[in-house]
């Protein structure tokens, strides 16, 4: 990709980064599901350096936004669309459990289905999301911004008490994230937020359960790091929205220009 395709997010400034995880592993995403051909390569998308036949094979990049229950996640996937959108990015803004007829059943499900169950219901509404909205949308070359992914799964079903091997496995067939952002917080920041805003699901209104989360998202960093997942913390106690989305922006643009080297 030449420099004049990539977004100008170049002046943003690196606030709130707490930690990039840079995997050591393979990368998971099924690249082949992705691939379409374009004359140019979009704004916003990235030419994949080893395509067959001269690299003009593109795909847009697909971000998740993870995090405890109130930290802010649908605050700074608006702002990341946002700031893309500003930079002249086609943007997907999506969020999981999704707006399809499945993941309305999933997102009310919350109340009522538990462990097993839940997880299931999650998993089946990624795959549908994941073919309705997801896959045709990178394959255009716009760029995914997700609210909640597998990390979500990975802590909330972990913590209703389903084996993370057993989460994993239902998980196996979606696409990795080029970039896994985790929003984190200090614990009494998160519980001034959820008072402040009020509780949305059965996770949010159990005692204790911002601490739980917190330590449980960390741990699923490191979890994804060693899956090969490129992992993004960043700590969103005293950052406002705004500049969690520069940094998200920053990394984006990062990968950009590393997939145009
Ligand atoms: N960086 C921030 N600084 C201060 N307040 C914030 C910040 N980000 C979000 N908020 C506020 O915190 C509250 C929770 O934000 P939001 O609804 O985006 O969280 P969430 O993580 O998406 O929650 P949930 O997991 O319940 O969907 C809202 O009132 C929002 O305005
Ligand atoms: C993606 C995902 C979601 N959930 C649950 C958690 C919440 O109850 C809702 C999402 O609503 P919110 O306003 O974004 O908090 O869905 C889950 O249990 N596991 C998941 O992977």
């Amino acid at each position: 990709m030449g420099p004049r395709s990539e977004p100008d997010l170049r002046q943003l400034h690196d606030v709130g980064r707490v930690r990039e995880g840079l995997p050591g592993g393979r990368h998971r995403v099924r690249r082949t599901d992705r691939r379409r051909r374009h004359r140019a390569v979009p704004r916003g998308a990235r030419a994949l350096p080893h395509a067959p036949g001269g690299g003009d094979v593109v795909t847009g990049l697909f971000v998740t936004i993870d995090g405890p229950g109130g930290v802010g996640k649908s605050t700074v996937t608006t702002a990341v669309a946002a700031e893309l959108r500003s930079a002249g990015v086609a943007v997907c803004q999506t969020r999981e459990p999704s707006d399809t007829p499945l993941g309305r059943l999933a997102r009310q499900g919350t109340e009522t289905y538990r462990g097993m169950a839940m997880a299931c219901l999650i998993a089946a509404d990624r795959y549908v999301h994941l073919d309705e909205v997801i896959r045709p949308a990178l394959a255009q070359g716009t760029t995914v911004v997700c609210d909640r992914y597998i990390a979500s799964s990975l802590v909330l079903q972990v913590l209703d008490g389903v084996d993370r091997d057993v989460v994993w496995e239902l998980n196996r067939h979606a696409d990795m994230p080029d970039l896994a952002v985790i929003v984190n917080a200090r614990t009494e920041v998160i519980e001034k937020r959820l008072t402040s805003r009020g509780a949305h699901s059965r996770y949010e209104r159990e005692p204790g359960n911002a601490a739980r989360e917190c330590t449980a998202y960390r741990e699923t960093a490191r979890f994804l790091m060693a899956a090969g997942v490129r992992v993004l913390q960043l700590d969103a106690s005293a950052a406002s929205p705004d500049e969690i989305a520069r940094a998200v922006a920053v990394a984006i643009q990062e990968l950009w220009t590393r997939g145009s080297a």
